[in-house]
This record gives C-alpha cells, sequence and structure tokens, in this order.
C-alpha cells in the first residue's frame, strides 16, 4: 500500500493551480491544473495546430515506448466558463510524484479553445471528479484517482492550497501536521459526477450563522466561490461602496478597508473566509477598487466552493467514505 504527495504553485492571483505530472517512457514532464470539478485527464499535445499552442509543453504519444493508442476512442470536454477541448486517446504511464499509474487514460488534445491556449503556463487538466463524468467514447476512462486508489492506504486524497505560495495535494493519507482542530465532515453527493455537498449556512462577519441550506460542489480547478444571488447580495450589502459591475462582470468594491469575512456551515462546524480572501483582485492600476471573490453562481444550478472556499482550508475529498472534510490550517 502506498501514500503520495506533489507541490502545487498558485499562478497570479490564484487564478489556478498547476501541479508538475509525468507521462510516458521516457518520462514527458507537464505541468497541469488539478480539478475536482472535472474528470477528464487531457493534455496539449503533438496532434495540435502548431497556432493552438503558444507556450505550453505538449505530450509526444510517438516518443513513448509505452504509449498504446486507444483505437477509435475519443473525448471532447466544455467547462462552465465555455472554454472547451476535444482529442483521441492514449494509454500511457502517468506518475504523479512517487505514484504511478501504469496504463493510465491519457487524452492527447487536438484542438483547444483559446481560454487554453492563451494561458501559457496550464499544460492540460488533470479530473478529480468521479469517472461516470469521463467524457471518452465509446467506453469512459478511470481518472488517475480511481486508478491509483486500490494501491493507496486509504481511497481519499487531500488538498491544501495556499493564498500566493505552495501548497500540495496528498493521496492515501491524511497529514495531521497540515490542519488544526478538528475535520468536520460532510455527505458527498456524487450523483453528477461532482464531489458536492449541502452546507447548513453562513453568516457576515462575526453575525451568528444564518439557516440557509447551500448545495455546492468542492471544485479545485474553479477560481472564485460561486454562491446564491441572494447570499452574495447580502454578503456585499455589508461592505461599503460593493456595486454590481456589468463590465467586469461581478461585484466590485474600494480594495480598503478589507470587507467581512465569510463563513459558511460544513456539518457542525464552520469555514471562514478571511475578508483579506473576498478581496480578490485589484481592477485598476491604482488599487483602488477590487474584483470580489465571492460572486453569483446564476444559470449554473448549484453553488461552487472554488479555490477562494478552498484555500482558506485543508480539505478531504474521501471516495471510500465518500465524504468531505474541511479543516482550518
Ligand atoms: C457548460 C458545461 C457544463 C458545465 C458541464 N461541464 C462540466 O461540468 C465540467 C466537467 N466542469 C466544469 O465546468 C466546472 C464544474 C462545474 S461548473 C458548471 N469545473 C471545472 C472547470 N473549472 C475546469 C476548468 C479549469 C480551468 C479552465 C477552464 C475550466 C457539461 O459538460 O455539461
Amino acid at each position: 500500500r502506498q501514500t503520495g504527495t506533489v507541490e502545487t504553485d498558485a499562478e497570479k492571483h490564484d487564478v489556478e493551480y498547476l501541479t508538475p505530472i509525468s507521462i510516458g517512457t521516457p518520462p514527458q514532464d507537464l505541468i497541469v491544473d488539478f480539478d475536482t470539478g472535472s474528470s477528464d485527464l487531457w493534455v496539449f499535445s503533438t496532434e495540435m495546430a502548431a497556432k493552438d499552442i503558444k507556450g505550453q509543453a505538449v505530450y509526444d504519444p510517438n516518443n513513448s515506448s509505452t504509449s498504446e493508442k486507444l483505437q477509435g476512442s475519443t473525448w471532447q470536454i466544455t467547462y462552465g466558463d465555455g472554454s472547451s477541448s476535444s482529442g483521441d486517446v492514449y494509454l500511457d504511464t502517468v506518475t504523479i510524484g512517487n505514484l504511478t499509474v501504469p496504463n493510465q487514460a491519457v487524452e492527447a488534445a487536438k484542438k483547444v479553445s483559446d481560454e487554453f491556449t492563451d494561458d501559457p503556463n496550464n499544460d492540460g487538466l488533470l479530473g478529480l471528479g468521479f469517472s461516470s463524468i469521463n467524457t471518452v467514447q465509446p467506453t469512459p476512462q478511470n481518472t488517475f484517482f480511481d486508478n491509483v486508489k486500490k494501491n493507496l492506504d486509504t481511497p481519499l486524497f487531500t488538498t491544501d492550497l495556499k493564498h500566493g505560495a505552495p501548497g500540495s495535494y496528498n493521496f492515501g493519507y491524511i497529514d495531521p501536521a497540515a490542519y488544526i482542530g478538528n475535520i468536520s465532515w460532510t455527505p458527498v453527493d456524487n450523483s453528477q459526477g461532482f464531489w458536492g455537498f449541502t452546507s447548513p449556512g453562513y453568516a457576515v462577519g462575526t453575525e451568528t450563522l444564518r439557516n440557509h441550506s447551500i448545495s455546492g460542489i468542492a471544485d479545485t480547478g474553479t477560481t472564485l466561490l460561486l454562491l446564491p444571488k441572494s447570499i452574495v447580495k447580502a454578503y456585499y450589502s455589508e461592505v461599503q461602496g460593493a456595486q454590481y459591475d456589468s463590465s467586469q462582470g461581478g461585484y466590485v468594491f474600494p480594495c480598503s478597508p478589507t470587507p467581512p469575512d465569510f463563513v459558511f456551515g460544513v456539518n457542525n462546524g464552520i469555514v471562514t473566509v478571511p475578508g483579506d480572501m473576498v478581496l480578490y483582485a485589484p481592477i485598476d492600476s491604482a488599487n483602488q477598487n477590487c474584483f470580489g471573490g465571492i460572486q453569483s453562481d446564476t444559470g449554473i444550478g448549484f453553488s461552487i466552493f472554488g479555490d477562494v472556499a478552498l484555500k482558506t482550508s485543508f480539505v478531504v475529498f474521501d471516495a471510500g467514505g465518500l465524504q468531505l472534510g474541511w479543516a482550518a490550517k
């Protein structure tokens, strides 16, 4: 039985967290976005048109003695932000930290949308959602985690994302040194293929928790904390000078003073998003006004507890117990 750990680095403004992986023999090193909100491992590849590659590292299956084309298989994925990619599939050796999966489905991109072409540091996505939403046709493939979990001490992984500093993904163990206090556990609804859960309520600043059921997903691949419109309005009603700015596509407010904390419940515990984390990023060079890290989930159908929420905590994604654990750190 094994365990593993790999360091993940925050991009500017923590917009995404990028993690090194190796594919093939000899190993080809790529840096990808670990995404608990999807379930495809896809990478930039030599099968793409040169014009769609702008600085990314690419996977070359012809340069790997262990690659084997999954004949007739294709994939196509679309994300909530409208971005997309598609291509064909190889089985090859994938290594993350000290963990290796010999026959992992590696989805080689032939096409990617501009959002990916214009993100030079990101060579692809590694889905850590449930394999039920893997997009490979005719036969959906397993995620890296689903393939490796039988070899793990225990079938879980943990995230320790940080604000502007390296964090880590651990596989197969809970590091007691990574958190403080108790872990609050809550059941996972994986019926949509996501790490879904329901928070019992929220609070703004130091007020007591309001009972308000919030159903959402824990999504390392989404930057912000996207919540129901009514909650977002309630929060920003307590932020001086906050207003919805349609040109920015969300709530903006003066970068000082620091806005109030946002608290959400996890079972009988709470998670606090400090006000200075709600200050997502300045929208002007004079750093006068800031874009909020809390925005509306309108149109998605559920809330998304993205990096703004996750980086406050040490989070356990437990596939064995089908539960999420949140702890302070
Ligand atoms: C519009 C498409 C809907 C959202 C749906 N797609 C999904 O749910 C996909 C798997 N997941 C996602 O689009 C979202 C989770 C649900 S949002 C409705 N997370 C993954 C995304 N943030 C990954 C990403 C990272 C960096 C850059 C861009 C995108 C579908 O295919 O039907």
